[in-house]
């Protein structure tokens, strides 16, 4: 009888962000074993989440060795809809997706030996398929091993008191973090009636029953965390897989297929003198918010290249919806501000080549939302941060970027909730004109060349893979 192929399966969620991160962790494997086979499982999420179908279809026809597997759609009950956060809805569709990822792996373990699962944080769910076939699962985290160490000491602070954290209002003591606010901890975590509190803490009770934990990160950026991980701080009760850093993972700087007229722009402006302000892939904000920031980048005097979108709709909760059309600048931004501002400043609509961006010679700063792709990709292009949170893990980020690897300085929000104009001109100020401005610029180029460092052979990442494909093969 022939020889079965040797297969891994990847397992991530439908969000543009976490399945970028996770095709990359695909294409990292096949570079230290060519030989096997990568079966990425996609699902369709119920929220639009970035529009992925040209992206998949990109990488399926240039990396033969990776397949995607569309998981039939799945019915959410209406009455879920009208209720539940974007996390809530996620987790919903990925515990009804559970017996079409058994069939899947049934289907693919027809022609191919799997030796292992990788699922993301949000689909732990899928952990007890993996064991009904005997297939061992691993989780992949794709933000930072400061916000893992958060997740994993969750049921720990969960089972010590009754209170949420809305209603703590005190700094919480996470192992491997600097002191945390209770109100920087994740949106959906703050108030533990809220169904997708409860889902999160069963991902964080059984992300430790997998065989290892895979980290978007490297250890010369996260050391503090990532100490804490392994010497079993985060999981007091139980026992922490190995831990592997396998980052910093960046998707390559091809994402527009196709040069992109801010790059042409970028070539006529001086080495490190613009800032790039851009907010992931649902980052949107208030007409008034626009406002704030187009005459703090007018007064700061600086030279910027900003990705603008349509204000979310009500139904949208602060993030873009599907019906993303291109914005109007005249009529969004100041009167005359596009013409003010037209021999130093560059307005995108809606997206931009990031990662071309910030690898430019002419940026020098950035203006991010702190989501950790974009973080990563600012590490590894060298450009400071300026952290302005919007959803999900990002304000425990901001506060590990500025408080522990300084590499950003921090965008404070008024009591209404917005950054005020004279807010955005001092931090873009700050960034580009002062010494506390430089010190954050040379931190960055020190941990850009430790991310080089890292996935060079003998580098830390690429030893924490070789050791995970090795496990594969002691099983
Ligand atoms: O105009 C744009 C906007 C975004 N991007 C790219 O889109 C990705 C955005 O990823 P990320 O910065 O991680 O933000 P989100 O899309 O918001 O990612 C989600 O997933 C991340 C990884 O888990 C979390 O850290 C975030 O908080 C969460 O919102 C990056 O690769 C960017 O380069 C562009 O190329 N052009």
């Amino acid at each position: 009888m022939a020889t079965k192929k040797e297969a891994i399966v990847l397992y991530p969620t439908a969000a543009i962000g976490h399945l970028v991160s996770m095709v990359e962790l695909g294409k990292f494997i096949l570079t230290h074993q060519p030989s096997l086979s990568i079966h990425i499982l996609t699902t369709v999420a119920p929220y639009d989440a970035g529009s992925t179908a040209r992206y998949i279809s990109g990488v399926s026809g240039t990396v033969p060795s990776i397949t995607f597997h569309s998981l039939p759609a799945v019915t959410l009950p209406p009455s879920i809809h009208s209720t539940a956060n974007h996390e809530t809805l996620t987790f919903e569709v990925l515990r009804l997706n559970n017996p079409n990822v058994h069939q899947a792996l049934l289907s693919i373990s027809k022609g191919y030996t799997i030796h292992a699962l990788i699922l993301d944080f949000f689909c732990s769910q899928a952990i007890s398929v993996a064991s009904q076939l005997n297939i061992p699962a691993y989780c992949y985290f794709t933000s930072g091993a400061a916000s893992f160490a958060m997740f994993m000491y969750l049921p720990t602070i969960h089972n010590t008191t009754n209170k949420s954290f809305k209603e703590l209002n005190t700094h919480l003591n996470f192992p491997g973090l600097p002191p945390m606010p209770s109100w920087d901890i994740p949106k959906p975590l703050l108030d533990r009636d809220d169904p997708a509190y409860k889902s999160f803490l069963n991902c964080s009770v059984l992300t430790p029953k997998t065989a290892g934990i895979i980290i978007n990160t490297f250890e010369a950026l996260e050391p503090t965390s990532l100490k804490a991980l392994s010497d079993g701080s985060c999981i007091p009760d139980g026992t922490t897989p190995p831990v592997y850093c396998i980052g910093p993972l960046i998707a390559a700087n091809n994402q527009t297929g196709g040069e992109h007229e801010c790059l042409n722009w970028l070539d006529s402006q001086p080495s490190k003198s613009v800032v790039f302000l851009c907010f992931g892939s649902l980052g949107v904000f208030s007409k008034e918010q626009l406002k704030q920031i187009a005459d703090g980048l007018e007064r700061s005097g600086h030279r910027f290249l900003w990705v603008v979108r349509n204000p979310p709709s009500e139904e949208s909760k602060n993030l873009a919806d599907s019906s993303q059309n291109d914005p109007d600048l005249d009529s969004l931004l100041p009167e005359g501000f596009l013409a003010r501002t037209k021999e130093r400043g560059f307005v995108v609509k809606t997206w931009a080549p990031q990662v071309a961006v910030l690898n430019h010679e002419a940026v020098g700063g950035f203006v991010t939302h702190c989501g950790w792709n974009s973080t990563l990709e600012a590490v590894c292009g060298g450009v400071p941060m300026i952290a302005w949170p919007l959803y999900a893990e990002q304000r425990l980020n901001r506060v590990v970027l500025v408080e522990e690897i300084n590499i950003g300085l921090w965008m404070h929000e008024s009591e209404s909730g917005l950054v005020m104009a004279n807010e955005v001109e001092e931090r873009v100020r700050e960034l580009m004109e002062s010494k506390k401005g430089e010190l954050v610029r040379n931190r960055v180029m020190a941990v850009k060349a430790e991310a080089k460092a890292a996935l060079l052979e003998g580098g830390s990442s690429s030893f924490a893979l070789r050791k995970l494909v090795q496990s594969w093969k002691k099983k």
